[in-house]
């Protein structure tokens, strides 16, 4: 459990939520991809400014509920659940929805002494929407328990989550406080947690200034991970379709680092902001003039840059520059802006409707906002500690390997969507992919350099979508765009194990939009070649004749007779590309299972979640 606003007070967290007068809140959340989990950070860091208060910030899972069921004592706990799969719970929180779900059952008012906060993550793109959290609000009124304020509903669909987030904040954090008996602490001045001081190159101490801690060169040996990530040499690449739809290969080499992979696993890839961003960036907040200042950092939370460095290397390597600005971020913005800007224009534009249409429908940046709101003036008064603290760490992204270690132990292999988007008339970039793009397909880099110097900073990351253990074992494997990553390399790694040892069979089912846009066009026929009767590949093109779209949902009920069989024998079934599009698989499988095997939909769904105990279902989807 992590405790915001007493660190090393470890005896208070025993006093959790122990008292309605309590000095201290406990805020759970339910949490696959970290939303929740953000949401409920900042939550309590905010109660921690102000109020003073402490909270105590967990995942579901790793609180004991049962140490709360029919107590007389008071209990407030804040929830932050998001929903997955067909509106079930996280990982992270299936434990207490089971627990709970039990409890329900008794039909008696176990948790009527808990007062809590609810607020649910969802996407209205899926059929049952807020499933998790609607669960647990269901619930928790039959446990007798008290919902505190209104329950509120984050929607990830219209980019509008932490705009709903802040709405039901402004008006249940003052229905908890009131509740706790909690008096604000103080006025919501700005208050630095980070201290930059600009120093001489040679006042710090022991220290080689770098503009990436990728450059240091104590740290360029193996052992490799995610925070001392390999400069990997970049090899062959090769473009599928460009354009606004840029799909590619790239191969990258390993090669000295001593880092394995096992097929299946992901390449973490740290991003380099567009130097076109970087310059307005530095432009907007006057810092073009001294982008190669040295700076030092100071802070008691722990830092993710180093330091010494530069102003130009923060920006740069270091700090998510295009990360969307939220309303309240522009409240707080408004009080450092230039001296001809209207604050009332700012806070005006901070209001719900505006802010959505003006800022959110048009998905700007903060840097972007500012610029538009000054005429393209810059904004000299903004501290740069208020950057770093708000707009974060710009992070590494996850790329599923493509190729088999069996095949290429000194290469990672990646396939990759340019993420590019028009909206409103203007082209959104994603960061990373566009950079790994333009490393590989650039006759020079920034620096003016030739490609071949190109490298890019790389660290493996597990993964447990892995081809089963025994390669006899049949595979039934669906997809849709880049989401052929990682079968490409489960076929083979079948492929390496077929040299020496009867494979199982593999079917795979692959959903492009038209024929110009399969990846991997000629090595379909290479690989059915080289496992001949032990491959079998369906392309579903859903725009290729539109008298007769074709997805891989309408395949696979085609074949749902070769599946079940295959089923039998003891199948994996992995589903791995787009989340919406594949949304419907696990009902997919229920429904074959029902037709084949003549059981009960109740029975299919016990049989298919068996199936994800043991690992013979896994989705890996985005
Ligand atoms: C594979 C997948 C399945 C999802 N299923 C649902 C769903 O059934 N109902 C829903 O409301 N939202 C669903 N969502 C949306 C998530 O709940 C939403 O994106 C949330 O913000 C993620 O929060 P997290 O980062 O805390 O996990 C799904 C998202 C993904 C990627």
């Amino acid at each position: 459990m992590e405790i915001i606003g007493a660190r090393d007070d470890r005896d208070t967290a025993s006093k959790s939520g122990s008292s309605e007068s309590s000095d201290t809140v406990t805020i759970l959340y339910g949490s696959q991809t970290g939303s929740a989990r953000k949401l409920a950070f900042q939550f309590a860091n905010e109660l921690l400014e102000k109020y003073s208060k402490k909270a105590f910030v967990d995942a579901m899972d790793n609180y004991d509920l049962s140490s709360i069921v029919d107590s007389t004592q008071l209990t407030a706990i804040v929830f932050f659940v998001s929903s997955y799969g067909e509106g079930e719970q996280c990982d992270n929180a299936s434990k207490t929805f089971s627990y709970l779900s039990k409890l329900c059952a008794e039909n008696s008012h176990h948790l009527k002494n808990l007062h809590y906060g609810l607020f649910g993550l969802g996407n209205t793109a899926y059929d049952n929407y807020q499933g998790a959290s609607r669960d647990l609000k269901h619930c928790l009124s039959k446990l007798g328990s008290t919902l505190l304020g209104s329950y509120g509903e984050g929607n990830d669909e219209k980019g509008e989550l932490v705009e709903d987030y802040l709405q039901w904040k402004n008006q249940f954090m003052p229905t908890l406080a009131e509740h706790l008996r909690w008096k604000p602490s103080k006025e919501d001045a700005y208050k630095p947690s980070i201290v930059i001081s600009e120093v001489s190159p040679r006042t710090h101490v022991n220290g080689e200034i770098v503009s990436s801690l990728r450059d240091l060169k104590f740290l360029d040996k193996p052992p490799y991970h995610i925070a001392k990530p390999f400069k990997a040499r970049l090899l062959n690449s090769q473009k599928f379709t460009d354009g606004q739809r840029c799909q590619f290969h790239c191969e990258i080499s390993l090669e000295g680092s001593r880092m394995k992979y096992q097929t299946g696993d992901h390449l973490g890839v740290y991003p380099i902001n567009r130097e076109e961003d970087v310059s307005k960036f530095m432009f907007l907040f006057c810092l073009s003039q001294k982008a190669d200042q040295v700076v030092q950092l100071r802070s008691a939370l722990p830092l993710w840059i180093p330091s010494p460095t530069t102003y130009k290397a923060i920006v740069k390597h270091y700090l998510n520059i295009n990360s969307a600005i939220s309303s309240q971020m522009l409240q707080t913005l408004a009080n450092f802006a230039p001296p001809d800007i209207s604050k009332d224009r700012l806070l005006s534009l901070s209001s719900r409707d505006l802010f959505t249409k003006e800022v959110v429908e048009r998905r700007l940046t903060m840097w972007e906002v500012l610029l538009e709101a000054s005429d393209g003036n810059p904004w000299p008064d903004v501290p740069f500690s208020f950057l770093l603290e708000s707009l974060g760490k710009l992070e590494p992204r996850y790329y599923s390997i493509a190729s088999s270690e069996l095949l290429y132990p000194d290469q990672a292999h990646l396939t990759i969507k340019c993420e590019r988007e028009l909206v409103k008339g203007k082209l959104f970039y994603g960061v990373c992919s566009n950079y790994i793009e333009s490393l590989c397909f650039e006759e020079v880099d920034q620096a003016g350099r030739p490609r071949d110097w190109q490298t890019v900073s790389v660290f493996v990351k597990k993964s447990s979508f892995k081809p089963p253990l025994n390669g006899d074992t049949p595979m039934i494997m669906v997809c849709v765009g880049t989401g052929i990553a990682p079968f490409r390399g489960f076929i083979q790694h079948r492929i390496a194990l077929s040299a020496a040892h009867n494979v199982g069979k593999m079917i795979l089912f692959y959903g492009c939009k038209d024929k110009s846009d399969i990846l991997y066009p000629n090595e379909w026929p290479k690989y059915s070649t080289a496992l001949e009767s032990k491959l079998s590949v369906h392309f579903a093109l859903s725009r290729e004749n539109p008298a007769r779209k074709q997805y891989v949902q309408d395949i696979i009920l085609q074949l749902s007779k070769d599946i079940y069989e295959l089923l039998e024998k003891g199948a994996y079934f992995y589903v791995c590309g787009d989340a919406i599009k594949l949304s419907n698989m696990s009902k997919l499988v229920r429904q074959i299972l029902v037709q084949r095997k003549s059981i009960s939909e109740e029975e299919a769904a016990k049989t298919l979640k068996q199936l994800k105990l043991r690992g013979r279902y896994q989705e890996d989807l985005w």
